[in-house]
């Protein structure tokens, strides 16, 4: 089993999730999601609105509301997160999890330059002088095909396109080569050429680094590019599972036909 008391892990994160179940004031919304992802896999999470993906998300990153009680399990690398205090939480979010949101703009601040934000889990975990963290701040703007490293870095957020912010907010999130990478509704704010080039970056970030994907979206087009597996949510469970082909092309579950039907019919 492994610990980050001590030492750095590396390496792609196996994630295992046992009848977690999530409820605010008194309503359950979560019932019991039981789901596991292989190191280095790429999950999909679909569903419609209000179907509980975004909270399964913050379960396993432990942002749920204040409000909310959580139970279950949820162990990445074998080791439980619930439970963990908000210390540990935040030192395995900025090392291990890695997040990305739907607006880049409300994950950055708009006050502070991108290279500063990209390098921000660097600079928390490792001692990094200026020159350094221009240099990994440089570095990571390449890794996520940032054109014009040299200027993207140094510019704020509204300075920069939409794609460019996402790949920027994605740099902030792999800077200290997390195991797993969540990302919610990634590409939804972004026209559809811009959305698959993000979408390929998830790929090649989770083959490069050795990185798991949770990817939540809407979008079976979405799930199509970019997952191997998926998981289909309605009223805060699971209600069909299996390779994203075999859904594709038998879904048997209302919700993955409506889903389906919503993209077109095709999801290619
Ligand atoms: N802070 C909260 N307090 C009470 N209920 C909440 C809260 N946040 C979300 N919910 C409820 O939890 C359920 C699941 O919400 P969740 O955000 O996980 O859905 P989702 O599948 O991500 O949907 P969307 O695609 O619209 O973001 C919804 O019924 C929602 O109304």
């Amino acid at each position: 089993m492994n610990d980050t008391q001590s030492g750095p892990e590396t390496g792609a994160t196996e994630l295992v999730v046992e009848d977690l179940r999530v409820a605010i004031g008194g309503t359950e919304i979560l019932h019991g999601v039981s789901f596991s992802l292989e190191a280095g896999e790429r999950l999909g999470i679909i569903g419609g609105s209000g179907s509980g993906k975004t909270m399964t998300a913050l379960a396993i990153a432990g942002l749920l509301p204040r409000e909310a009680t959580v139970s279950g399990s949820v162990r990445a690398n074998g080791r439980e997160l619930l439970g963990l205090t908000d210390r540990e939480l935040a030192a395995i979010r900025g090392d291990r999890i890695g997040m990305v949101f739907q607006e880049p703009k409300t994950a950055l601040s708009p006050f502070r330059r991108l290279g500063v934000q990209m390098t921000e889990a660097l600079a928390l975990h490792y001692h990094l002088g200026r020159d350094q963290r221009r240099e990994a701040a440089l570095r990571l703007a390449r890794q996520v095909g940032l054109r014009d490293p040299e200027r993207i870095v140094r510019a704020y957020p509204h300075e920069v396109s939409g794609g460019q912010r996402q790949r920027a907010a994605i740099a902030a999130a792999i800077s200290a080569s997390p195991g797993l990478l969540l990302a919610d509704e990634p590409t939804t704010a972004l026209d559809v050429t811009v959305q698959r080039g993000i979408l390929e970056l998830f790929t090649e970030i989770t083959d490069r680094d050795e990185c798991s994907l949770v990817c939540i979206t809407h979008d079976i087009a979405v799930v199509n590019q970019v997952a191997e597996r998926v998981l289909v949510f309605a009223d805060g469970q699971i209600v069909e599972q299996g390779s994203v082909r075999e859904i594709l092309e038998r879904p048997a579950h209302a919700v993955t036909q409506a889903l389906i039907a919503a993209a077109g019919g095709e999801a290619a």
